[in-house]
């Protein structure tokens, strides 16, 4: 790389194509890499390669790679093309020439003037294309060290660059385009420039330029001295300026003041020195004016004091500094960070959150401003912040409590069911006298399709709350429940946080769908992180793991629902109430079926009462037939079933007159009529239904005759019917 005096950058570089940023010479940016193509070049050429060559990446800025790596390199890129439209224009150009008779005839006379007519004509062509390409390649980029990769998968797969940029390179060709993309470069920037210090090597500009230089780097004192630091951090910046070459400084500075994407390509188009120190000079200029007003309106009031500095300090290679200025003037590129912060700041304020919380949030605003964007912190402490100023701290429903009016919504919601809305009315007249009712909480246990959740759903509407379900089914992970750490890759609050933020109110009917099916595995136990939800002494200061500071659950009415209590965790079961919910007879099921069931499977399909009737007797022997099951969800289906049926009929033109939903044979009747099995009936004590099993038949074939053989009860009953 050392090739006499000065250093060489490689002349075939890869280059990352970036919309994020501009990376000038002596700068370190960090850079956020998903596309394709840039991804590639990471895993490839960066995690791949063992040299400090391998490290040096072209960065060209303002070029975003199109998502979709069929598609064709931006606009920068036209190589393909140019490449191909001689090939394609000489082509054109012979089809028109063997189309015409008379010039085929003269080219079959003379060939050879032809051909070397012809060769020239494609020459021509062909000087002229790839002289275009040359000045449409013609873009300027920053050759850049990565001094540091990161790899992450969430949100999704990409790689965080950190870059420090060395030298100015214009891309005189590509070279291939997939999977990243290599050209051929030429470096611009003499590269030693920016390792000698300023005092030696480098003699002192003479004329303009050296005038520039000068008036440039009063200017960066008279910045530096305006800062809000104390004495000893700019004694330290003083040297630090002092270390660089004068040349570096337009690059150094501009990547440091606040300036636009705009203004930086300025600087970077400016090869020569003299343009560079013209187009960075105002800049520099502006924020000094913008620091002295922001000064003279502190005077006149001390609240508009803002942030001044924001620095961060990188190691490599040239002790780079690089200082952040909020500037308010009226700019076109508007201060929107700091706006942004003031808005999430004025959140911060108005949530009305406990006072913990509050501390916790002004410390994690504080951390935010002083991070640069581009950090991958800076998004994780934004999006907790997002989430403490969403989360309702004191935003409630009012509860409308009316026994008579809840009765009534209850019976109308469910028939049946008389010990289970007796027992769910007493809590909620306990509730209208006495408003800070701390626990039971209630849990229905039953088999399924009897209603327990869309019981827990009409307690919500009878209490005028907030419903919302949490599938506890399967979970094995206690973090599902309390959330993850913040320090953890891709940490998210818990379930029950999560839940409040959706109904953004602190007082919703939680229902814990299938607390029996929890699961346990090495990330934990989630129902031992439920012990302190659900237990009314703790939850008032009810701690996530990604919040980090105690949250109120306690005007969270919880119920839960479970299958059976057999496999609910005893310290569990013994903070719930358990409400058994029973399976249904035969008669209770056709008066929810013509109740409930029937008409809301004929408003969900879209037909009337006069479209379809089911008569009782149908509904009769379609639960003695087609159903086996203590609930009434399979039932459910089978309405689905035939209305969908009726609903071609209808869509087709059909007239209606009467029902048409006839019934094929009894299944279990069939069943034993056409085939030459045996059915394995099993009672369950726990479902109350009978389940159905064959036994394969070569198995049966061995046994010479079947027996009946009863266990005893309430264990499982069973019988072979031969
Ligand atoms: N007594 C009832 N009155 C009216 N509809 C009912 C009744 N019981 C059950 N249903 C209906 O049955 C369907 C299934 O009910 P739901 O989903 O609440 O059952 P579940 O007991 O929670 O079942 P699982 O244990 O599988 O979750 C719902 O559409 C519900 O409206």
């Amino acid at each position: 790389m050392d090739s006499g005096g000065g250093i060489q950058i490689p002349s075939r570089l890869p280059l990352l194509l970036t919309h994020e940023g501009v990376l000038l010479p002596g700068s370190t940016v960090r850079f956020s890499v998903d596309s394709p193509r840039n991804m590639h070049l990471v895993s490839q050429r960066l995690l791949k390669g063992t040299s400090l060559k391998s490290t040096i990446i072209g960065v060209i800025p303002n070029t975003r790679d199109p998502e979709n790596d069929t598609d064709d390199l931006p606009t920068l890129h036209k190589y393909k093309l140019y490449n191909v439209l001689p090939y394609c224009t000489l082509s054109c150009t012979l089809a028109v020439i063997f189309k015409d008779a008379q010039l085929l005839k003269y080219w079959s006379c003379h060939t050879q003037r032809f051909t070397v007519s012809f060769s020239v004509i494609y020459y021509l062509l062909c000087l002229t294309f790839s002289l275009s390409l040359s000045r449409s390649l013609c873009r300027i980029g920053t050759a850049g060290i990565a001094v540091q990769v990161v790899g992450s998968n969430w949100p999704k797969p990409h790689y965080t660059l950190l870059i420090t940029g060395l030298c100015r390179f214009s891309v005189s060709g590509l070279l291939k385009e997939r999977p990243f993309v290599l050209a051929e470069v030429q470096q611009l920037d003499k590269l030693e420039q920016y390792t000698t210090p300023a005092t030696e090597g480098v003699p002192a500009e003479e004329g303009e330029l050296g005038e520039l230089s000068h008036k440039f780097y009063q200017a960066a004192v008279q910045l530096l001295g305006m800062l809000d630091m104390s004495v000893p951090v700019v004694a330290k910046f003083r040297r630090l300026l002092d270390s660089l070459p004068r040349e570096a400084l337009p690059d150094v500075l501009a990547s440091m003041i606040r300036t636009s994407n705009k203004e930086k390509l300025q600087v970077l188009d400016a090869v020569t020195l003299e343009e560079r120190f013209k187009k960075a000079l105002p800049m520099l200029t502006r924020q000094i004016e913008g620091l002295k007003l922001i000064k003279k309106t502190r005077k006149i009031g001390p609240d508009n004091e803002k942030r001044v500095t924001n620095i961060c300090i990188s190691p490599f290679p040239f002790n780079n500094v690089c200082i952040d200025i909020p500037f308010n003037l009226d700019e076109e590129d508007e201060d929107e960070d700091g706006d942004d912060t003031a808005a999430l700041e004025r959140k911060v304020h108005g949530a009305k959150m406990s006072e913990a919380a509050l501390r916790v949030c002004l410390k994690e605003l504080k951390r935010l401003k002083k991070m640069p964007q581009s950090m991958p912190e800076y998004a994780l402490t934004r999006n907790y912040l997002d989430l403490m100023v969403e989360l309702p701290w004191s935003k409630s429903t009012k509860d409308c409590l009316d026994i008579r009016a809840a009765r009534t919504l209850l019976d109308n919601d469910h028939y049946a069911m008389d010990k289970l809305k007796r027992r769910v009315l007493e809590y909620l007249a306990v509730r209208q006298l006495k408003t800070s009712l701390k626990g039971p909480i209630l849990c229905f246990v039953g088999p399924p399709g009897v209603g327990k959740t869309s019981v827990g759903r009409s307690i919500a509407r009878t209490l005028g709350r907030e419903f919302h379900r949490i599938a506890l089914g399967g979970v094995c992970d206690q973090s599902d429940i309390r959330g993850h750490r913040r320090t953890y890759v891709g940490s998210m609050p818990g379930r029950i946080i999560n839940g409040l933020k959706t109904v953004a109110v602190n007082n919703p009917v939680f229902l814990l769908d299938e607390v029996d099916k929890l699961g346990k595995s090495l990330q934990g136990d989630p129902a031992a992180a439920l012990l302190e939800v659900l237990d009314p002494e703790q939850n008032h200061s009810f701690t996530d793991h990604y919040l980090n500071v105690a949250f109120d659950l306690s005007q969270v009415l919880f119920i839960a629902t479970a299958n059976t209590t057999a496999t609910i965790p005893p310290a569990l079961l013994d903070r719930m109430e358990v409400l058994q919910v029973p399976g249904y007879t035969q008669e209770e099921k056709v008066e929810i079926a013509h109740r409930h069931l029937i008409p809301n499977q004929l408003e969900q399909h879209g037909l009337t009462p006069q479209q379809l009737h089911i008569p009782q007797d149908t509904t009769q022997h379609i639960i003695s037939s087609y159903t086996r099951e203590a609930g009434v969800r399979s039932l459910e289906r089978k309405f689905g079933a035939i209305c969908r049926a009726v609903a071609v009929k209808v869509a087709e033109g059909h007239r209606v007159t009467k029902t048409e939903a006839s019934s094929p044979e009894d299944p279990t009747q069939q069943e034993g009529k056409s085939r030459s099995s045996v059915s394995v009936g099993t009672l369950d004590w726990r479902k109350g239904e009978v389940q159905m099993c064959e036994p394969p038949i070569r198995e049966l074939r061995s046994v010479p005759q079947c027996t009946l053989t009863v266990l005893p009860l309430p264990a499982t009953c069973s019988g072979n019917v031969g």
